[in-house]
């Protein structure tokens, strides 16, 4: 052991009880220009970090004298700025799923892939290198001005879900957020990615609902000139679109049964095949997924699988409905409305008290979003003295948040004229009949999605579908 007492954070501990890859890690670092003490047991380890200050600490598993994941709580504890990653066995994810649990900002297995320790240790130097939160108020920012959409609120659940994110923005664990529709599922996820260490990476969010079953393998793994028919070019996926960043799955629920399977393999071993491909590439990217549905639930029903829940639910964040954390409805009214009144150019309104009486009244069936909508409708409603409760439009106050869905639209086909159309083409036509129907039917259920669609008779999968072939927010 090396007991040279030094404060720099240019080096990194290596705790392994198998001399070989000690050396191999050495050389490997050496080369990325580190310096590295090693330890072969916990007893070295714990005296190394008492005299010296590790910009990363890789250990083993299993060691002669306790376990690894003893070592990542004691340095998740004692040295939080001291990132610490497992070495695993091969194909052991309970290993690796429990060091992400015990605070690991990450995992490696063996036999360790250069490529991936390279990545491993990039993200680890970052960092070091970085403030631990920007983001830690909640109120706007003044400079910001409320246009760059922020995480706000100073509720008691705004403030812990904050100071839960700067510590997992930290690791790289997949984080699995869970909230109903509009409830800032992925500002949350936007929030984790812009506080760690992949932030000069991509955020990709990808709506797995939106997706066709059919198209689903080679949008996420990309494809090769000539795979099937169609496929004119190679294509990238996903996953590659999002090297060295951040992968968003929204609606994760929505994912059919046999892209789950390749979903959880591209995970487990960090790589993917594109569709065609004869070989896998490696992938660095850090998995965040969310859904408003009961994802737990679907698992016990059969509908999603356990192992791919498992995998990718390491830590659980819950974002709270508006309607548990009223405090936060002036703030957040507050920052919609400057955003609206900048954006064109008007003096910001006033939002009188009845109108702050109202909406504090008011269930929020679809969240965030649903008070966006409302502010947006209202300020293009009201006079120059400011935004009152009639402008607001607010659905009978006195209906429960879920109250069953209104009876089916009555559009009846027989008075639809084509020629009030601005279209004599079939296609459009049909098309516009489309997104009126859905434009009414999302009004009529404050832009609830799950009961718009129940309504319209079609699967929430189909909606969404529309939505986006549409061009509908
Ligand atoms: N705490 C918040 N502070 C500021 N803006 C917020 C907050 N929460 C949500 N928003 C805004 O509300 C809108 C909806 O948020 P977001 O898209 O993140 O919700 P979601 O839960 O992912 O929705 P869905 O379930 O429909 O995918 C966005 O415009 C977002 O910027």
């Amino acid at each position: 052991m090396n007991t040279l007492a030094r404060s720099t954070s240019n080096s990194v501990l290596i705790v392994d009880d198998e001399r070989d890859i000690r050396e191999l890690l050495v050389l490997t670092l050496g080369r990325m220009g580190l310096k590295s003490d090693t330890a072969s047991s916990l007893h070295d380890a714990r005296a190394l970090l008492r005299h010296n200050q590790y910009a990363l600490c890789l250990t083993d598993m299993r060691l002669a004298d306790g376990s690894g994941i003893e070592l990542v709580q004691e340095i998740t504890q004692l040295y939080p700025h001291t990132p610490v990653a497992m070495i695993t066995a091969f194909g052991n994810q309970e290993a690796a799923v429990g060091a992400l649990k015990a605070g690991a900002f990450d995992f490696v297995s063996k036999p360790v892939d250069l490529t991936v320790l390279r990545g491993l240790v990039q993200h680890a130097l970052k960092l070091g290198s970085q403030p631990r939160t920007a983001n830690d108020t909640g109120r706007p920012s003044p400079a910001a001005g409320g246009m760059a959409a922020r995480l706000l609120g100073q509720s008691p659940a705004m403030t812990d879900l904050r100071t839960t994110l700067a510590k997992v923005a930290r690791s790289q664990a997949p984080v699995y957020i869970a909230g109903e529709s509009g409830v800032g599922k992925e500002l949350v996820a936007r929030t984790i990615h812009d506080e760690g260490a992949r932030a000069s990476g991509p955020f990709v969010p990808v709506n797995c609902g939106a997706i066709p079953a059919e198209l689903m393998e080679s949008e996420f793994f990309g494809h090769k000139k000539g795979s099937f028919t169609g496929a004119h070019a190679d294509k990238t996926g996903l996953f590659q679109a999002a090297e060295g960043g951040t992968l968003f799955l929204d609606e994760i629920a929505e994912l059919p049964m046999p892209m789950q399977v390749k979903l959880l393999r591209a995970i487990q071993e960090k790589s993917v095949r594109p569709v065609g491909a004869n070989a896998e590439v490696a992938v660095d990217v850090r998995i965040l997924s969310a859904t408003h549905k009961n994802l737990a639930a679907l698992v016990d029903e059969g509908r999603f699988r356990h192992d791919l829940y498992y995998r990718i639910n390491v830590i659980e964040l819950r974002v709270p409905p508006l309607r548990e954390r009223r405090q936060d409805l002036t703030l957040l009214a507050d920052a919609i409305l400057t955003r609206l009144a900048t954006a064109q150019g008007r003096p910001q309104p006033v939002l009188h008290a009845g109108a702050i009486e109202a909406l504090a009244h008011y269930s929020f069936p679809g969240n965030v979003r649903e008070l966006e909508n409302i502010l947006e409708r209202a300020f293009a409603l009201a006079d120059d003295d400011g935004i009152r409760a009639a402008d607001l439009r607010l659905p009978d106050l006195h209906r429960p948040a879920h109250a069953t869905p209104p009876a089916a639209i009555s559009l009846d086909p027989s008075k639809i004229d084509p020629r009030e159309s601005s279209t004599s083409a079939l296609p459009s036509f049909i098309e516009e009949v489309e997104r009126k129907t859905i434009e009414l039917a999302l009004a009529e259920n404050r832009f609830n999605k799950t009961r718009t669609a129940a309504q319209l008779g079609i699967t929430y999968r189909a909606l969404r579908y529309k939505l986006k072939k549409l061009g509908i927010d």
